[in-house]
């Protein structure tokens, strides 16, 4: 399990917070995974296409002994599994399930690029990364995420729906 990674996730579409619980335990799973720290979980504005219900995301922080590539495989069979449709670019979805961050590596395959690459303009990413990691810096740029994430407008769209201890982290988020 020697590998640390970030992911992202996200839902918009029926019991949002189902959805997340649901996504937490698949992960857990798998033998070759890990969950370790939950974010708390924000109440988000859409961004992107804008006219589509609110989001809840959160991030967390997995040990896994799975490749980058290994991971996003998992993550998309997650979400297939949890009932994803892809209508259309930035549309709607049940689940949501990004790789931001992978070690400290730069990667950029057909089907893979990490860190996210945009996550840095994305309130609704780099607010709950920073609740875990504070003082987590871009492996691209050594730039502090804190410092990208004061100059984003749509702060203001990221709202706490659910604060998240030390006591949920074990249960992630309850059975
Ligand atoms: N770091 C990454 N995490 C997840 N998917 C990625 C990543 N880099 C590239 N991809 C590719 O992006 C494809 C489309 O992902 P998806 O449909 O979830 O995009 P999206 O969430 O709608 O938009 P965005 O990429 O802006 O978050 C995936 O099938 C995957 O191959
Ligand atoms: N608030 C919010 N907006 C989004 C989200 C998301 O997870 N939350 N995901 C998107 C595509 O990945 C596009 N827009």
């Amino acid at each position: 399990m020697k590998n640390k990674a970030f992911l992202s996730l996200g839902t918009n579409l029926g019991d949002r917070f189902a959805n997340l619980q649901a996504a937490l335990h698949l992960l857990q799973s798998y033998e070759a995974v890990t969950v370790g720290k939950l974010s708390s979980i924000y109440e988000t504005e859409p961004v992107g296409y804008t006219d589509q219900p609110a989001f809840l995301n959160m991030v967390i922080q997995v040990t896994t002994s799975l490749s980058a590539e290994e991971l996003l495989d998992l993550c998309l069979s997650i979400e297939q599994e949890l009932g994803r449709i892809r209508e259309f670019k930035w549309g709607p979805r049940i689940i949501d399930l990004d790789i931001l961050m992978y070690n400290q590596d730069n990667i950029e395959s057909e089907k893979l690029i990490v860190p996210h690459p945009r996550m840095h303009e994305r309130a609704f990413v780099l607010v709950p990364l920073i609740e875990i990691n504070p003082n987590i810096c871009s492996p691209e740029s050594d730039m502090p995420l804190e410092e990208a994430l004061s100059s984003i407008e749509e702060r203001k769209g990221v709202r706490l729906w659910k604060q998240i201890n030390r006591e949920d982290e074990s249960g992630l988020l309850g059975s």
